[in-house]
């Protein structure tokens, strides 16, 4: 069975024939090459009615087939600009209709993960995705692809293109930065923000154009945009792979193609003894085999659509489609050694102080990352943690005790805290009681908040409960801050946390969290302000 897809989501056209064991037959493409001022979703759409019939032709012709030969047509449904995604749209209902074969319309994000596990040998792996429009962390629980992680304001390949449109360089940006960041090896300081497993790349984007109004070289900002940025990336897709366990890395999208991201990701998953995957390049970026596969996919599982439902969806969220093929293989990650666990950020030993437990955070190298950039961070962070944990104290909220700090060797020891994480918590008891401890969470995460205490990566497994009482570890993301916004992505971190691992409660879960948050803290604007943030990070 044959499979045509139709891609178009943005400025490039692709069409792909892939039958359903998995044979690309054929995959070709071509990009609109905007004017100065970037994409503009109208003469992206034009340019996709005028170039898919042309490319439909020259596929049949890859593929060396009849268009009577095709048994199923498929196309990009979102989420992409909506008159571009319309174009497509028309173009498959068209050509199904003249077929008189069925039509589905598929999820672009999906299709990048899944041309990516055709592709390589990766089976249920953490997915790095990143791209002009989105960047986000991925990872198949309970049934669909969860998003993890993403960014909070724009996608890593949308920071390399606008930057380069800034700066005069062309578009797209991304392979222009990759060859000029070759060129340098000097290290210009650019804001780094990660916020657990999310991150932001509009401060970078600021920054580093203000660097070259002040008069830096391209070469340099080039290298040192892309350090940071992938370093970035390298760091929640580690920290997103210790939250799995899962044993395998999977980059996609358009922005995979890049050598340098590949290295840091690379290095990173053989620490861990994780397998790195990336697809040839020619199925990285947009293109319409990866449609044509996952068509195969949707059509094998859900069947065909009816034609009334083959309407676009601009906004097309990664976790909203179900996904029976998938099959989760569990956890299989260990930490080497006699290291207790291996994070994105330290390793930690258990050990002992006199007679105490204690924990070691010992904030090692990564190899990953450039030495200016490691070192700043790994400073920087054990000394905030210690503060933090100090601090959050005097609020009467309850943290390790601190016994040694060493900001030579990168190392805190602390107590260690003898209980169960709470995304354990939530599983072992009944509704009843979750809702008790949530209304205890609200209330302690608004003391530190009232303190101006920002936690920075405020899951379920960084809130342990001892004998009845909440402690929370793992400051090291953290800050001092008082803005609403860093209130609410603090509280955004652990809402997606809870949707992650606590699927069935977390919607009860955090509505009482928040609850007993006002209650304290007297932030009424607060739920505003978590839905804007929510909204602005879904597909721009
Ligand atoms: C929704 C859809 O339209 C969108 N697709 C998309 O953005 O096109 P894609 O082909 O996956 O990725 C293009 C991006 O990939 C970047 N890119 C291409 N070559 C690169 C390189 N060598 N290094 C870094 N980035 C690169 C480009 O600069 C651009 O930002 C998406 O997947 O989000
Ligand atoms: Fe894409």
């Amino acid at each position: 069975m044959l499979s045509l897809g139709i891609e178009g989501t943005a400025e490039k056209t692709g069409v792909g024939i892939v039958d359903n064991n998995g044979n690309i037959l054929a995959s070709v493409g071509e990009a609109l090459i905007p004017q100065a001022g970037g994409i503009h979703p109208r003469e992206a759409a034009e340019h996709h009615a005028k170039t898919i019939p042309k490319l439909i032709k020259k596929a049949l012709n890859e593929a060396k087939i009849d268009i009577h030969d095709i048994d199923l047509v498929s196309f990009s449904k979102g989420p992409g600009l909506g008159p571009a995604l319309r174009s497509v749209a028309t173009a498959a209902r068209t050509l199904a209709l003249g077929l008189k074969v069925p039509i589905v319309g598929v999820n672009h994000c999906i299709a990048h993960i899944e041309i990516g596990r055709l592709t390589t040998s990766a089976e249920d792996p953490v997915s790095l995705y990143v791209s002009g429009g989105n960047t986000q962390i991925i990872s198949f629980e309970e049934g669909r692809y969860r998003v993890l992680g993403e960014t909070l304001d724009i996608a890593v390949g949308n920071l390399l293109d606008q930057f380069c449109r800034e700066v005069g360089l062309g578009h797209p940006g991304g392979p222009i930065v990759e060859k000029l960041a070759k060129k340098s090896s000097k290290y210009i300081q650019l804001p780094y923000t990660v916020k657990g497993m999310d991150l932001s790349f509009s401060g970078l984007l600021t920054a580093t154009i203000r660097k070259y109004e002040k008069g830096a070289s391209l070469e340099d900002l080039c290298y040192s945009l892309q350090e940071t940025a992938f370093s970035m990336l390298t760091e929640v897709t580690e920290r997103a792979l210790e939250h799995t366990k899962k044993d395998e890395v999977l980059l996609c999208g358009g922005v995979a193609v890049n050598k340098r991201l590949q290295e840091m990701l690379s290095i990173m998953c053989d620490e861990h003894g994780a397998e790195f995957y990336v697809p040839p390049a020619k199925y990285c970026g947009d293109n319409g085999a990866m449609i044509a596969w996952l068509g195969q996919l949707m059509y094998k599982y859900h069947g065909g659509d009816d034609i009334e439902n083959t309407t676009v969806i601009q906004r097309y969220r990664t976790d909203e489609v179900d996904v029976p093929w998938m099959k989760s293989l569990g956890s299989r990650l260990k930490p080497p050694g006699n290291i207790t666990a291996k994070g994105a950020e330290a390793n930690i030993y258990k050990s002992k102080w006199n007679d105490y437990d204690t924990i070691v955070k010992e904030r090692i190298p990564k190899k990953y990352r450039i030495k200016e950039i490691d070192e700043i961070l790994r400073k920087s962070r054990v000394k905030r943690e210690a503060k933090l944990i100090h601090e959050a104290k005097k609020q009467g909220v309850l943290t390790p005790l601190l016994l040694d700090i060493n900001l030579k060797k990168k190392t805190i020891v602390m107590e260690y805290i003898k209980g169960k994480a709470l995304k354990d918590v939530f599983h072992s008891i009944n509704y009843k009681e979750c809702i008790k401890i949530c209304k205890k969470l609200g209330k302690c995460i608004g003391k530190l908040h009232n303190g101006g205490i920002i936690h920075g990566d405020l899951t379920t497994s960084n809130i342990i409960l001892r004998d009845g009482k909440l402690v929370f570890i793992d400051f090291g993301l953290g800050q001092f801050s008082n803005e609403i916004e860093d209130k609410g992505v603090d509280l955004l971190v652990l809402k997606k946390s809870l949707e992650n691992t606590n699927f069935n409660i977390s919607d009860k879960c955090f509505k009482n969290i928040m609850k007993a948050y006002i209650e304290v803290t007297g932030e009424k604007e607060i739920m505003e302000k978590i839905k804007e943030i929510e909204a602005r990070r879904r597909y721009t």
